[in-house]
């Protein structure tokens, strides 16, 4: 389906290589594989803008809380007793989860960043990756050296399908100095930033507390959207003078509903961002907080929300909400036009839904059962870069079996006592 349609065409996708090679009826492909797709719709596959992949270790542990509790009683705890396999694993669990219901590529940030790499590159997924950077105490610069590594040791990897960012966790864990480091390095070497803003009103009193500025007016004061491609994770409380500097910016707002909506963070200014002419992606945040990575469940509630919020049931359309999960998100991990877009040239990263069952029935607009309707779970195949990593909802790179039994073991011993 081309989403600028908005109205399902039949037809056939020719893939060579990692490209959609032709879009087209009847297209005559002699040696080509082919999978049959009657009754089945395809679309770009759906691109995760926001996540921590290990986090999926962590998925019900802690419920109810405030972020701030939550993460320092909680989340950091358990994350301080992971092995570098225990996030292998955690990372793989999300992967499976992601092709399952139809996200073909993600951006990450976490630690222990080769492990989730490596997990990358087995299940053939796409991914920005991040080392985060927490700068509350002096480690004599051991993380800003692992994401120096991540950088050197991964960027382009797995035929280009890891890419690398620089991640300082958010404007109250990342003071001035580390920040301006960040921040030229980022220039110098092109390599866009990932970073959590404004998720909280917490968040918005300490950093104006200390600065005297919102969030928004810190990074901005040192310069970051103006100098970087930055990928902003959450920008829920942010004021018209922050949509402001903004506007223009390279990247965009990662919006997180469900992780908002769990911890109680409020709702984004959406709606507003876009008119700003802010890009706004979509991403599901950790399992930690989020607990399922279906991003279905995303644009629905990104959807309903802002009709809910502003009392305007015309308000971010089906279309608009698909288009948020797939072109948004694929600029802010810095791959407009690559993924997250059925056309000729682009990377073949899409995902087949199958509309036989009740729920998806009958088909009056595609578009709109897509949004409002469908579930991860109606995804048939997912393909990435050319390559079938589900078919007929069988993981083609992932042994499943042996994955839930390893991450049930592992989580179970991670939250022991915590
Ligand atoms: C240092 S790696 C990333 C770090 O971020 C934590 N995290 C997960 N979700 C959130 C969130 O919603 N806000 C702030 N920080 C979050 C995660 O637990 C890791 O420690
Ligand atoms: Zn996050």
């Amino acid at each position: 389906m081309d989403l600028v349609q908005e109205q399902p065409v039949k037809g056939d996708i020719l893939i060579e290589g990692e490209k959609i090679a032709a879009i087209g009826v009847n297209l005559d492909a002699e040696h080509a594989d082919t999978i049959e797709g009657g009754g089945m719709l395809a679309m770009p596959g759906l691109i995760n803008a926001h996540q921590h992949t290990p986090m999926s270790l962590l998925r019900g542990f802690s419920d109810d809380l405030k972020l701030m509790d939550w993460l320092e009683r909680k989340m950091l705890p358990a994350e301080a007793r992971m092995t570098p396999d225990d996030i292998y694993w955690g990372a793989l669990l999300s992967m499976a989860e992601m092709i399952r219901s139809g996200t073909t590529a993600f951006a990450d940030m976490y630690i222990h960043m080769d492990e989730i790499a490596r997990a990358v590159q087995e299940t053939g997924m796409r991914a920005a990756l991040t080392r985060g950077l927490v700068f509350h105490e002096d480690d004599g610069g051991k993380r800003m050296t692992e994401a120096l590594d991540l950088i050197r040791r991964w960027d382009g990897a797995a035929e280009g399908r890891i890419t690398a960012m620089l991640g300082p966790h958010s404007p109250y864990l990342c003071p001035p100095e580390p920040l301006r480091e960040v921040i030229s390095l980022a220039e110098a070497e092109d390599i866009p930033v990932h970073i959590h803003l404004a998720e909280t009103k917490e968040e918005v009193a300490i950093i104006r507390q200390k600065y005297g500025m919102t969030p928004t007016q810190y990074l901005y004061h040192y310069g970051l959207f103006e100098k970087c491609h930055v990928l902003l994770a959450h920008a829920v409380h942010l004021n018209r003078r922050d949509m402001g500097l903004l506007r223009g910016m390279r990247g965009g707002v990662s919006h997180n509903p469900v992780s908002n909506l769990k911890l109680g963070c409020g709702i984004a200014p959406v709606t507003e961002m876009r008119k700003a002419g802010i890009t706004v992606g979509l991403g599901t945040d950790g399992a930690g907080s989020a607990t399922t990575l279906d991003m279905f469940q995303e644009i629905r509630a990104a959807a309903w929300l802002q009709k809910a919020d502003y009392g305007d049931p015309a308000l971010l359309p089906a279309v608009e909400a698909l288009r948020m999960a797939t072109e948004g998100s694929a600029k802010l991990l810095n791959l407009e036009g690559k993924t997250g877009t059925l056309k000729v040239g682009a990377k073949a990263d899409l995902i087949l839904i199958d509309l036989g069952k009740p729920h998806l029935q009958p088909v009056h607009h595609a578009v709109s059962l897509l949004a409002y309707s469908a579930v991860g779970a109606d995804v048939d195949t997912t393909i990435v870069n050319g390559r079938i990593l589900m078919r007929n909802r069988r993981l083609l790179t992932i042994d499943e079996e042996r994955l839930i039994h390893e991450a049930a073991g592992r989580a179970k011993r991670i939250v022991e006592g915590i």
